[in-house]
């Protein structure tokens, strides 16, 4: 792959191998000193896999185009991957899809038993949703394509597991990025997607419009040997394991998927309807609740319409959208939070295994490290920490509106007792219902939040942790 690459005028390749890390597994190690922001790799456009390479091959263009409408972009990529490797191994595209793994971790691949470790979470239900997602696909990508072209895409090179391993291929290799006219292109790109991510280095893949090269700078100083990183984005362990088959303990951006929906046949559906698409949401809407915002205010302003009563809605179309932005009136306001509070309660009773327990079971190693058990465990934490923060915060603002006190914002990602957002979390080890930014505010809060820990924690308990 490397010498094809060169002979297509990447350049870098020279101070750049693939390499095994212990922590990572393969990836690019450099040969030479780098500075931040020094070009480190630029593979040219003409090797890069996209959907205009796709629509340009002279065998696999043609078939690609007669399906209209047009594939999406992610089935046009599969398609071309699989295309290229039924056709065997050799130079060019072929050289780098004989480099890719042969196996991922996503975890659309884990056993019953594996996912069983995050049963409860939204991993859980989006991978058995994306199970059921991925066959659909499937059957329609043959009905649309490869049912048609049999000479082109024998049926034993491009199988359900076949897609699914192209599918993976893109999900964890591919890169995005928005280009000036307001569209996006995803590409592929031979090489550069060999590079690990890294949390520690800033965003440093760049796709040059002008050329439609790729380039790769360097995202903090490099000595030689070092491992060379990109950075993926602030992405979710739930999302990671689902896209890239890894996780990152103690993930900063872990978040949880909240669902809210609600049946058309509600009464006054279709007017509150009109009141979600105003505020920007719909009547299915999914809010990502995270460790820094465990409470969006979409998701109230979304209960809020839920919950509103015939005389609310006579009040409250003629101003549509600022009147959903802050609260409607005290006892819906109540309402919604109390339903919230319930509601949090019982998805978290719905996780298999509580939190205390599965700090204790990574703590003492029950599951080998970087397995598919020890990921979802990791991400069963992660989702049922935003949640419990959530459960936290609904809780401080209903207290607020029960004290007849609208004032007070969503603090539960703050310290509990100085209110600064804290650098590194210390979490309460008993409840693990609050979080403070060191010893000395845990000890100052001590009296005030022993009566609630107490509860928590033997409520935990009852769960059998
Ligand atoms: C773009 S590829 C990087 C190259 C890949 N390691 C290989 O051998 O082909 C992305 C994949 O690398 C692995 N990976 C990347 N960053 C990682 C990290 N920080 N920790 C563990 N695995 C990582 C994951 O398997 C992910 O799906």
């Amino acid at each position: 792959m490397e010498s094809w690459l060169k002979e297509s005028g990447a350049s870098g390749l020279d101070d750049l191998e693939l390499a095994d890390f212990s922590d990572t597994g393969r990836g690019v190690r450099t040969l030479r000193q780098f500075e931040k922001g020094e070009t480190i790799l630029t593979i040219p456009h003409r090797v890069l896999w996209t959907v205009k390479h796709a629509y340009a091959d002279p065998i696999l263009g043609p078939a690609l185009l007669s399906a209209q409408p047009l594939l999406s972009v992610d089935d046009t990529l599969v398609t071309y991957i699989l295309f290229v490797r039924s056709r065997g191994f050799g130079d060019g595209l072929a050289s780098h899809v004989a480099a890719l793994p042969a196996n991922y971790t996503s975890s659309i691949f884990f056993t019953e038993a594996e996912l069983e470790f995050c049963a409860g979470s939204s991993l859980y239900a989006t991978t058995k949703q994306l199970d059921q997602q991925i066959e659909a696909d499937y059957k329609e990508l043959v009905v649309r394509l490869l049912g048609p072209w049999p000479e082109l895409f024998p049926l034993d090179k491009f199988t359900i597991e076949d897609y699914k391993w192209a599918t993976c291929t893109i999900w964890s290799r591919a890169m995005d990025f928005k280009l000036p006219s307001g569209d996006s292109i995803r590409l592929l790109a031979p090489f550069a997607d060999m590079l690990n991510h890294s949390s520690e280095v800033e965003q440093c893949h760049t796709y040059d419009v002008s050329s439609g090269n790729l380039s790769i700078l360097a995202g903090k100083d490099y000595k030689p040997g070092d491992q060379v990183y990109i950075n993926y984005g602030p992405i979710p362990n739930n999302r990671l394991l689902r896209l890239y088959g890894f996780v990152l303990p103690g993930n900063p951006n872990d978040s949880y998927d909240l669902i809210l929906t609600t049946h058309p046949m509600a009464p006054y559906f279709e007017q509150k309807h009109k009141l979600w698409v105003s505020a920007g949401l719909d009547s299915t809407s999914t809010i990502s609740l995270t460790l820094t915002d465990p409470l969006p205010s979409s998701v109230l302003r979304y209960l809020r319409i839920q919950r509103l009563t015939e005389s609310d809605l006579g009040v409250i179309v003629p101003h549509q959208i600022d009147a959903v932005f802050d609260k409607i009136s005290d006892s819906n306001e109540m309402e919604i939070l109390r339903f919230l509070i319930e509601s949090i309660s019982n998805l978290l009773e719905g996780f298999g295994t509580g939190l205390e327990k599965l700090e204790e079971q990574l703590a003492v190693g029950f599951y080998t490290p970087n397995g598919n058990a020890w990921s979802a465990a990791h991400v069963s934490l992660g989702e049922q920490r935003v949640l419990r923060l959530a459960r936290e915060t609904a809780k401080d603002l209903l207290a607020v509106v029960e004290s007849g006190s609208g004032n007070k914002s969503a603090t539960s990602a703050q310290c509990a007792k100085c209110h600064m957002v804290p650098v590194q979390a210390m979490w309460c080890g008993r409840c693990n219902g609050v979080m403070y930014c060191g010893r000395a505010c845990q000890v100052a809060d001590f009296k005030e939040h022993k009566a609630i820990c107490r509860a928590t924690a033997a409520k935990n308990a009852s769960k059998g942790g």
